[in-house]
This record gives C-alpha cells, structure tokens and sequence, in this order.
C-alpha cells in the first residue's frame, strides 16, 4: 500500500453495501483503517447509510433545541459527568453541549425529549434516534476491525456488550471575530472511539499522532471524523493512542456538531487483554470504571486538561 501524504487525513469508503467481515473489501477497508491509525491515530470514514435527510435536518434540530431557554437546557442532567448539559463555562464560553443516554433506543430518547419539550417533540425525538442507530453500525465495523488487526477476536463479544453511547449534540457560539477563537480546548475522549459530523462551518483540528502535526478537518459529503478515546488506548494496552483534538472558530455563524462516544458501561473493568502485556509492553494501566475515571476527572483538574489517565491509574 502506498504512503499517505502527512498533512490530509486519509478517507476511507465505508459505503460498499457488502462491507462485511471475512470479504476481500473488509480486509481491504481494515488494511487502510490500520495504516491511518498508525500514521495519524484518526481518520476521516464515508458513511452514507443515515438517509440525508436526517442529516440535514438534524442542524436545524439542534438549533432548535439550543434556542431554548437556559433554565430549561440544564435540565438535562446524567449520573455519569459530561453526559449531561456543558455550557456557560468561562473557559469555554462558545461551547454548549447536551447528551441523549442509548439514543438509538426510541423511547429513551423520547424521554429524554420530555425534559425540553413536555408534550414531546416526535419529528426531533426520530431525527436524533434514526442517527445514532445508523451510525452505530460504523462504529460497530470500525471497533471489529480494530480487535482483529490486534488479533482480539476471541474478546468481540465482551468488548461489543461492555459498552453503550452516548449521543453528543454540540453548539459552538461564532465568536464574531476574525482571528479564530477557542471552541473547545485540545483535549482526547475519556471513551473508546469517538464519531464527529458537522454543520457546513469548520473547526475542528486534529493532532497527527506520529508528526504532531495540527490538521484542520473540511469535511466533504458523506464524511465522519473517528477519533481513539483514552478507554481503547487503555484497553490496547497503549497500542493505539488517545487522539489529541480542539476546535477554533472565527466568523458569526453557529458550529454545531454531533458525536457518538461509544463508553464502556459503568461498572464494566477495562483490562488490558494478557495477549497485549508482554515484556516489551508493559502494562500501562491498572483496570478501571470508565464511570470512576470521569468522577476522578471532574475532581480534579477538569477534563480540558491533560489526560487523567495516567493520575488515575498509570502503573
Ligand atoms: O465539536 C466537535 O467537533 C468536537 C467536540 C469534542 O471534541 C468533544 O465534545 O469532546
Ligand atoms: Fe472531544
């Protein structure tokens, strides 16, 4: 396979209708997810299977939802930290987010719909839900090839039960300026892999993992940023690592965003399988709770700081 150039992040088809495992067109796919890992630690993927007109509505459904006023928008509280309402930060004043808990599952967004509008809003609730059941199917493909590039298919079942998502929607306020702004921090997910979509205004860098070099995203249609959460580098034993990312934004127009972080469940230990701890790779971390490792951050420093991972449970 050929080099890839060091300042455009690779894309990678994801729309063959026969992307299946054990194919010829899998392992080809695989070969090309393996090659932007270790070069860049992410990757752009082309997915075309959530029907365009959810994602273009789903800009205007958000639009809808951050309209909203703000005693009602923290009304959307979560168990786990950063699953709930983000916003009025004064580090981070552009930035708002809310989450939607298993939002592939109707009802669960249904409710969580309630909070914000309480005789519901069907069209919003089916808008949000049709999108994370189509892209969970990507990140279900993606985390596949990953366990079988480091020959982990003997833990697929475990590592497919053990986690869940959670559906970020995001609003970036434009800063008015001309000189670009901080949107969010440089910071990696505390997940295990993460899948970002965008509006039509741009921000989003992401940090090569071999060169350290910033590479700003422009999406194209069809395209989906993949990022490795700390909880994957964790479990892989540091074979992957964490991707380093942040946004800027310049201009008056509102950035709005979505993510799908797939989590390990609470309670669930990430433990680093003994195929991937030898002598030559030490093992790094001792197992932990996603959960816990969110509390321990949110106690300390914050997440837009450094990794906690290794405070929290490095060797
Ligand atoms: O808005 C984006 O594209 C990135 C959001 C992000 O990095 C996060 O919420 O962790
Ligand atoms: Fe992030």
């Amino acid at each position: 396979m050929g080099s890839l150039s060091d300042s455009k992040l690779p894309a990678i088809d994801f729309t063959k209708p026969d992307l299946k495992p054990g194919t010829l067109q899998w392992d080809s796919v695989k070969a090309q997810v393996q090659q932007a890992l270790q070069q860049f630690g992410c990757f752009e993927a082309l997915f075309d299977k959530i029907p365009l007109e959810i994602r273009e509505a789903i800009f205007g459904a958000l639009e809808e939802l951050f309209d909203l006023p703000l005693e009602i928008k923290t009304l959307n509280v979560s168990k786990t930290p950063y699953h709930g309402y983000i916003g009025q930060h004064p580090k981070i004043p552009l930035f708002e987010s809310i989450g939607f808990d298993d939002a592939h599952v109707l009802e669960n967004v249904e409710a969580q719909t309630r909070t914000f509008w309480p005789q519901g809003n069907a069209s919003f609730s089916k808008i949000i839900q049709s999108y994370a059941k189509e892209l969970r199917e990507l990140d279900q493909m993606i985390r596949r090839m990953i366990l079988e590039i480091f020959q982990l298919e003997k833990y697929m079942e475990e590592h497919m039960d053990s986690s869940e998502y959670l559906l970020k929607v995001m609003k970036y306020k434009g800063p008015r300026t001309s000189e670009p702004q901080v949107g969010l921090g440089a910071h990696t997910d505390m997940d295990l892999v993460t899948i970002l979509y965008q509006n039509e205004v741009n921000g989003l860098g992401l940090q090569s993992s071999s060169t350290g070099e910033w590479i700003d995203w422009v999406p194209s249609k069809d395209s989906f940023i993949v990022t490795i959460g700390e909880s994957l580098h964790a479990w892989l034993n540091g074979r992957l690592k964490a991707t380093y990312h942040r946004v800027m934004l310049n201009g008056d127009k509102p950035r709005y965003s979505v993510g799908l972080f797939t989590v390990p469940k609470a309670g669930y230990m990430i433990r680093a399988p003994e195929e991937l701890v030898d002598e030559a790779h030490p093992l790094l971390y001792k197992p932990f709770d996603y959960a816990e490792l969110l509390r321990f951050h949110v106690s300390n420093e914050g997440r837009y700081t450094q990794s906690g991972l290794k405070g929290y449970c490095g060797v």
